[in-house]
């Protein structure tokens, strides 16, 4: 289980003064930049929950937070129970988190790259060969499993960041666009690895632009506008605010209303 209850973090505004003067953001005061003012959200096992908002609404920065990467300046975050504040690596064990900028090691193969964090994570020899066998195969990765990271494309490096992600079988899987750079056939696969974590009853979060695959995947949506949560619900609860029965609709509803 996944308890976010009014998370909010600030950095250092660094915007140019005179920047700011022409457009001043909300969430600027007195030299702080609050990047996130109030996130509460919940994703219990066997659901998915996708995180949505505009550009800088504060959703990588949410998904930071919530895998200990960054340390929030108030509210408080629950990973099965364990408070992700007071005892951060215990958290961490438990979490897989895909962010937009891990970089691959790429004088390594992909497999090198997948085994090597499994190993990190103290997997027994065995376990790990069967692991990766299982994700490679999965994710369809095996025709470019033994070529250098540095030579993959952009969609494979994506993948082999997944499954790297997740070697260690995490309890929770917290993924910052998983999708991007992939095309049709690769993002299809990775929504239906997405799908099988529901099976598992592993709770799955993830942040997309991409509203065809919260109607795909989701059972609930955060949608975050300028730090804020802005709606909390299930999918049928959103579609029902737009007048139309549109995801799309109801997203722009729930923005304008905030704005
Ligand atoms: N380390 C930092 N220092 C200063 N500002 C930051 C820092 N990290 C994020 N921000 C700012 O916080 C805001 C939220 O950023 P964040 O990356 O969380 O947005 P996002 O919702 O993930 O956006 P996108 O959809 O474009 O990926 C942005 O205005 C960003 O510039």
């Amino acid at each position: 289980m996944i308890e976010v209850k009014h998370l909010a973090k600030r950095f250092a505004a660094t915007v140019h003064k005179e920047r700011r003067a022409r457009q001043r953001d909300v969430r600027e005061s007195d030299g702080w930049f609050h990047a996130v003012r109030d996130v509460s959200f919940s994703c219990a096992p066997g659901e998915v929950l996708g995180l949505l908002g505009p550009n800088g609404a504060g959703k990588t920065t949410t998904l930071r937070i919530l895998s200990t990467a960054l340390r929030p300046d108030a509210g408080s975050a629950f990973i099965d129970d364990i408070d992700i504040v007071a005892d951060p690596i215990r958290a961490r064990q438990r979490v897989g988190f895909l962010s937009g900028s891990t970089g691959l090691y790429g004088r390594l193969s992909a497999r090198e790259n997948v085994e090597y964090f499994g190993r990190l994570h103290g997997m027994a020899p065995a376990r790990l060969k069967q692991r990766c066998d299982a994700l490679f195969e999965q994710l369809d990765m095996h025709a470019y499993a033994h070529k250098r990271a540095d030579d993959l494309s952009t969609g494979m490096k994506q993948k082999c960041a997944i499954a790297r992600t997740v070697v260690h079988e995490p309890q929770v899987v917290i993924l910052d666009e998983p999708t991007t750079g992939l095309d049709v056939m690769s993002a299809r696969v990775l929504l239906e690895f997405i799908a099988s974590y529901k099976a598992l009853r592993i709770p799955l979060i993830f942040s997309t632009h991409h509203l065809h695959e919260v109607e795909k995947l989701c059972d609930r949506v955060c949608i975050i506008n300028r730090g804020r949560s802005a709606f909390n619900g299930s999918v049928a609860e959103l579609r029902e605010l737009g007048g139309s029965h549109d995801l799309y609709d109801a997203f722009v509803h729930v923005i304008k209303q905030e704005n």
